[in-house]
């Protein structure tokens, strides 16, 4: 590993953009397939991925619901949780933030108990063997009706205090952030922190709607907002957080390369962007490799990586002391790091110099 390599991977960050149904890597879902004799439609794992070629988000969307269908029993959900904190740990994350839908599985007549059970022991058990705090963001499907959004909210009753926050994700187009105004405000009269995506295929009106109307704190994705001069200088003087996914905008064409994907203007325009994984088993990377590819694509210094990196910890929901507690432990590991790497320059000087 190189340097370079070993200070990405190394450097504590917060994954804040991750929904867990779409961390199922084609191995596990074979797995799960034959554990609960569901038939799906590939021959291979080879096949899954060769099927994995999107055009846009409903593209992936119509493939990422189907493969949903092999997660049956909490049991399901506690592994697909599992294999990505453990995959996750590698990367340096310290603390995720998972998102879920309900209704994708509550729709196929999996109890929202099993679901959330299942992630629920997963977070449990990622915390005392790998270290890794969590939390989970309950999003609502957009192309779904505003009554069924009303029925997951009560659904939820009996967990809400195991869930940190309600989000808004699938389908953009066509389903503004307006359609869950009151959801939202329901949802928050219950002490439950806002996240919306909004901007990744929608245009910066749903980003004005997410603020104005639903209140978010932290807006999912957002690359639709630079279209816009005054929305870009509102979110960057309010000090709202985005979170931005390169390889997804990649996977889903919302940019048709990554050397034309906008981090870098962001963090430019002061922006408070961040950068995560979204669904990493259907986009071909995890954190660190998404750091990596960004680093390459927009020649990003490691000062913008580490500004990342806090960003991913300021604009979590955790709360203040714990926030700053991952703080500190990424200042503990630059300073490390850049001891380390002081050792290995002089190592060297002195080596030529004998
Ligand atoms: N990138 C994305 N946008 C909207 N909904 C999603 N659900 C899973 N990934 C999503
Ligand atoms: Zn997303």
């Amino acid at each position: 590993m190189t340097d370079f390599d070993s200070f990405i991977t190394g450097l504590p960050k917060a994954e804040l953009h991750l929904h867990i149904e779409g961390s199922l890597e084609p191995e596990l879902m074979f797995e799960l397939a034959h554990r609960n004799g569901v038939t799906i439609p590939y021959g291979s794992v080879e096949e899954v991925r060769a099927a994995y070629d999107f055009s846009n988000l409903q593209d992936f969307l119509d493939i990422y619901y189907a493969g949903a269908n092999v997660l049956r029993t909490r049991a399901d959900f506690h592994d697909m949780a599992m294999a990505y904190f453990r995959r996750a740990a590698r990367d340096g994350v310290i603390h995720a933030e998972l998102m879920f839908d309900p209704q994708t599985h509550t729709d196929r007549g999996i109890p929202f108990e099993e679901v959330i059970e299942g992630l629920l022991s997963a977070m449990k058990q990622a915390e005392t063997e790998l270290g890794i705090t969590s939390l989970l963001i309950m999003s609502f499907l957009r192309h779904l009706s505003e009554d069924a959004a009303f029925e997951t909210l009560a659904m939820a009753e009996l967990w809400l205090d195991r869930i940190t926050a309600v989000g808004l994700d699938s389908s953009e187009v066509g389903h503004p952030p307006s359609k869950f105004a009151r959801v939202f405000a329901a949802a928050r009269a219950k002490g439950l922190r806002l996240t919306a995506h909004a901007g990744e295929e929608g245009p910066p009106d749903y980003v004005y709607q997410a603020l104005d109307q639903l209140q978010v704190e932290r807006i999912d994705h957002g690359n639709r907002a630079l279209e816009d001069a005054d929305l870009t200088a509102r979110l960057a003087a309010e000090g709202m957080t985005l979170t931005v996914c390169p390889l997804s905008n990649l996977k889903l064409c919302v940019v048709d390369d990554l050397q034309h994907h906008p981090i870098d203007r962001m963090l430019g325009e002061g922006l408070k962007a961040t950068i995560n994984s979204d669904d990493p088993a259907y986009f071909g990377g995890y954190i660190a490799d998404i750091y990596r590819a960004v680093m390459e694509a927009r020649g990003l210094a490691r000062e913008d990586l580490v500004k990342l990196a806090r960003n991913s910890f300021t604009g979590s929901f955790l709360p203040r002391e714990k926030a700053d507690a991952c703080l500190a432990k990424l200042e503990a590991f630059l300073d490390t790091f850049s001891d380390a790497l002081s050792d290995v320059l002089s190592d060297a000087k002195v080596e030529k110099q004998s």
